[in-house]
Formats: structure tokens, sequence, C-alpha cells
């Protein structure tokens, strides 16, 4: 929503950060009916932090030996707070879920259950079905809550800071901007060829979930290393999709690479993942992408605090910056 964009601008300077995650509170809306942004109560702000610190405790455990005991775990204050952080968010979902349910059930009794449901709706109604239960609900609302905002806002807030770099890349999309004429519409952003290659280009550098695991089903050689059924692996995203073997010049920002034709193996590009457990909302989060990028784009032009600068980088589920990143923007 364009009128939005009045956030964005703030002499001389803007964290984006903070400004990007409240255009993504409507992905929520579009999900469960709700708006995580809509406004600051202390429930909404008290779920955003414990899942800020659930992803900060469980990459402390994973990369300490000793911690992986949940014996020791739960005993520690590090397992006390995660328990507590696991239950804060499991009662906010829940209460997402309970007020869903109350206008599910007026809405559609008042309108036939004929309207366009919120995908949390299609949840409840399967469970009317008895196809899935509260439990399960929960799950669900929790990986999309978690999956569909962080991922998508971090995307962006590294995507914003890439572009600020390079005025060529801007002016290019500026003019695939200006050669559609008017407001894009969804389709004519899709059609936009080097604007789908600046948002590969943007996840290749920062892909916001960096590693995801795996519990290997069957023994199979990799190479020569034989693995084993059972056996958890790790696929870095990151450091595949800056092999200089794949992607010479890995740690420049060059969404040329992806204009060419050249074949790439399949999986030397994954930052939605791959195979069956794939990210299903890859197209929505690269729509967003392309609705706020093609508009900020068109209506400022954006240039870095520090020129080049590259923050380093957190350990968590998702990519982020350790420091705050700032951009300048100047009205077109
Ligand atoms: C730039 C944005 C995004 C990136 C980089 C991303 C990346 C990923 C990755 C790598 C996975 C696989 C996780 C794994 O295998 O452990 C995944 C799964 C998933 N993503 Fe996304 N995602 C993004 C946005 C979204 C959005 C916007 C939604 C929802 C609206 C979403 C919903 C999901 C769900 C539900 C799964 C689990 C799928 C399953 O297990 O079958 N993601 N995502």
């Amino acid at each position: 929503e364009p009128n939005d964009l009045e956030h964005l601008p703030g002499p001389p300077r803007t964290p984006i950060f903070g400004s990007v995650f409240i255009f993504l509170g409507k992905s929520h809306k579009t999900a469960m009916g709700i708006r995580l942004n809509a406004d600051k109560s202390t429930e909404k702000m008290m779920y955003k932090k414990a899942i800020m610190e659930i992803g900060q405790i469980v990459m402390k455990r994973l990369t300490t030996v000793w911690l992986h005991s949940d014996l020791i775990f739960y005993n520690m204050p590090i397992g006390k707070n995660f328990a507590k952080c696991l239950e804060n968010v499991h009662s906010f979902a829940d209460n997402v879920i309970v007020e869903r349910k109350k206008t599910y059930e007026s809405v559609a009794s008042e309108e036939g259950g004929r309207r366009r449901l919120a995908f949390l709706d299609l949840l409840l109604e399967a469970e009317r079905k008895g196809e899935i239960d509260l439990e399960g609900i929960r799950e669900e609302v929790n990986t999309f809550m978690f999956e569909g905002h962080d991922t998508t806002a971090t995307a962006l807030a590294f995507g914003l800071m890439l572009l600020a770099d390079s005025e060529e890349v801007q002016e290019r999309l500026f003019e695939e901007c200006q050669q559609v004429g008017h407001e894009p519409s969804v389709s004519d952003l899709n059609d936009m060829k080097y604007l789908e290659a600046v948002i590969k280009e943007i996840l290749r550098l920062y892909p916001s979930v960096p590693f995801i695991g795996r519990e290997i089903t069957e023994d199979f050689m990799l190479d020569d290393i034989k693995v084993k059924k059972g056996c958890e692996v790790v696929v870095h995203i990151y450091d595949v999709h800056r092999r200089p073997d794949l992607y010479p010049d890995p740690e420049a920002f060059k969404p040329e690479r992806f204009l060419d034709e050249e074949k790439r193996h399949p999986y030397s590009y994954v930052p939605f993942s791959a195979g069956p457990r794939n990210c299903i909302g890859q197209r929505f989060a690269k729509l967003q992408m392309k609705v706020v990028i093609s508009e900020i784009v068109r209506n400022f032009k954006l240039s870095p605090l520090v020129p080049g600068a590259r923050p380093q980088l957190k350990v968590d589920l998702v990519l982020r910056p350790a420091e705050t990143i700032y951009v300048k923007f100047h009205p077109r």
C-alpha cells in the first residue's frame, strides 16, 4: 500500500528493519485474519519477543553440546526461559485461534459459509471435519507466523541495503518500472525480468533461512562418504550460495547473473529449500518483495549511510544483522 511509504522517509537516515516490519504485519492479515502490527498490545509484543528469544536459545543449544541433554537443558536458566517463551507463544497462538473461531462461526452462519476464507479459517474448517486437532492448528499458526514474517522482512531489509549501495541497479529497476507506465499490477510485476533477477540475487546473498536440517531416512553415498539412516544433516544454504565455482565474484551484488539462460545445478540455488518440504509461501514472499521494492524504487532513490558497509551477521534461525542497517531515502 503506497500510503504506508509515509512511514519510510525519515531524514537523515532510516533504520530499515523497523520500517520493513510495518509493511509485513499485513501478511498475517492474509493468512490468519489478524494483523500482528495493528496495535502494540503487550500480548503481541511479548509474542514477538518470545519468538526472537526462542531463535537465540535454539541456536545456543544447537551449538553447545552439553545443552543437548533435556535433563541438563531444562534444569538450567536457559531451558527454563525457553519453556516460558514457548508458553507465551502457545498461549498467543491459542488466543488467535479462539478469536478467529468465534468470528468464523458467526460470519459463516450469517453468510451461509460463502466468503473468502483466511488460511486459519480453512484450518478451522478442517478441524470441524475432524481432519486436524487444535494442537495441529497451533503448529500451523506458529509456522506461518514465524516463516511468513521475519523471513520476508529480513530479505527486504538486506535487499534495501544492497540496492542503496548500487545506483546502477536502482536505475535499471526504475527504468523497468517506467516501461510499465503505471502502478504495476501483479501480472506486470511478475513479467518484470530485471525485478525478478534482483529478488533472486538478494536471496542468494542473504537467504533468510541460512541453513536447514534433515533426518536421513535411508543409507546413501555422498561422493565417497557413507551417510547413515537416522543421521541428521545440515544444509548450509548461505555457503552454497557463495561458492565461487557456482557464482563467480560471489560477494558482489549482480542481479545480471540471473538474467542469463546459463543452466545451473538445480540445487545450487535453494533459498526456499527444495523437494517435498520446500517453502509453501515462496510465491507470496516474492510477490511481497516485488511490491515493496518496486514501490520504493518508483518513489525514492536510496543511498547508503556508509558505502560498501556490510553488517556482521547474527547466529540465529533467520539471518539477521548484528547491527542496525541504515539507508537514506531521497524522494524522486
Ligand atoms: C523470503 C521469504 C522466505 C524464505 C527465504 C523462506 C524460506 C523457507 C525455507 C528454506 C523453508 C524450508 C524449511 C526447512 O526445510 O526446514 C521454508 C518452509 C516454509 N515456509 Fe517459507 N520462506 C519465506 C517466506 C514464507 C512465507 C511468506 C510463508 C507463508 C506465508 C512461508 C511459509 C512456509 C511454510 C509453511 C514452510 C513449511 C513447509 C513444510 O514444512 O512443508 N514462508 N521456507
